[in-house]
């Protein structure tokens, strides 16, 4: 069932123009990042996708800058790049990282929830969910290796992943801050920090909209290792290592059963969450907040 409505979702994006536009990247001779086939890297404009097929793990780039927020566009091509690698069987394995210098991901693109019509809110929301419903359950081991700032959607997009490798450096907090811009977030991204940092230190950290900087991230267990900025990518390595030596279908299988309760009942409420997004993004109070929110981030410049 998860899958059905998954893969109508995907199907859909993927007939969208400017997904059917997508193709592999004439790209570098991989693996940038070891291993040596000579398999090449592939992706779309805003995903770089680096294969080390010897070992079975693909380094997945996001590059939609100036910030990676997850645009409707982006959140597709992500969901496009995680669909192949899980499709062939050469790989196990992803390390998901940015390659926005600083920068892990804003979060939601603000852009998408600001000034639109219901309709497109609608097909946001969905992208949103699908890309949450994807990550979290997908069969391959995800090491978020983050090396920058991860705010709010970008914080939810680690904490589908297996494994958090945060940079040290005190620029890079993470954190679901929704309440600091007027918004609230959804049962399942309150779920995903629950399962990973427990039921009071989620209520603390979302009410006050908490960022933490590293080493409050690692003491709540926000993430799991905390290493010099110029060893983030090294340690996701090996830490994929240490994941991938354990029989692939008795981890699969562990993972489905802590996680598919959870995803469950996105699934189960699937359309009124969709019905609950629409009805609250069209606030007239909320509208406000998000465009003086973005207005203060773009005068921070002037
Ligand atoms: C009851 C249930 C209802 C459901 C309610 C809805 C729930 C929805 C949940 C939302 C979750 C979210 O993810 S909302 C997004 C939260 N994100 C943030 O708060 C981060 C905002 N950005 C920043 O803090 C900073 O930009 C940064 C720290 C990430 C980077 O700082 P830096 O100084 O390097 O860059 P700038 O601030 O100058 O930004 C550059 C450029 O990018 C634009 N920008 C930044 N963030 C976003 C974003 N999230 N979406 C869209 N655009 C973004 C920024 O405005 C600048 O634009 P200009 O160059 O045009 O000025």
């Amino acid at each position: 069932m998860a899958l059905a409505v998954g893969m109508r979702v995907l199907t859909r994006a993927l007939l969208r123009p400017w997904a059917r536009g997508l193709r592999v990247a004439p790209g570098r001779t991989g693996p940038a990042a070891g291993g040596g086939d000579g398999m090449r890297c592939f992706g779309s404009p805003r995903v770089l996708v680096e294969p080390d097929p010897a070992a079975g793990v693909a380094v997945v780039k996001m590059r939609n800058p100036p910030v990676n927020s997850l645009s409707l566009e982006f959140l597709t091509e992500l969901l496009i790049s995680l669909e192949k690698l899980e499709n062939d069987k050469t790989f196990h394995g992803i390390i998901l990282t940015s390659d926005c210098p600083g920068i892990f991901s804003a979060g939601l693109d603000l852009t998408e929830m600001c000034g639109r019509k219901p309709e497109h809110y609608v097909e946001y929301w969905k992208a949103v969910q699908e890309t949450w419903l994807r990550f979290y359950l997908s069969n391959l081991v995800v090491i978020a290796a983050i090396n920058g700032v991860s705010p709010a959607g970008g914080c939810l997009l680690s904490l589908t992943c297996d494994y958090r490798v945060l940079a040290n450096n005190p620029k890079y907090t993470i954190g679901l801050n929704e309440t600091l811009l007027g918004i609230v977030a959804p049962f399942w991204f309150k779920d995903t920090m629950v399962n990973t940092i427990g039921h009071r230190a989620t209520e603390r950290a979302l009410q006050l909209g908490l960022l933490f900087p590293p080493a409050e991230a690692l003491r709540v267990g926000v993430v799991d290792q905390v290493v010099p900025e110029d060893q983030v990518q090294s340690t996701a390595r090996s830490v994929m290592a240490q994941w991938l030596a354990i029989p692939d279908h008795a981890r699969q299988l562990t993972k489905t059963l802590m996680r598919k309760p959870t995803a469950d009942r996105l699934l189960t409420e699937r359309d009124a969450d969709i019905q609950t997004f629409v009805r609250f993004i069209c606030r007239d109070s909320v509208q406000k907040s998000l465009h003086a929110y973005l207005e203060k981030l773009k005068q921070k410049k002037g």
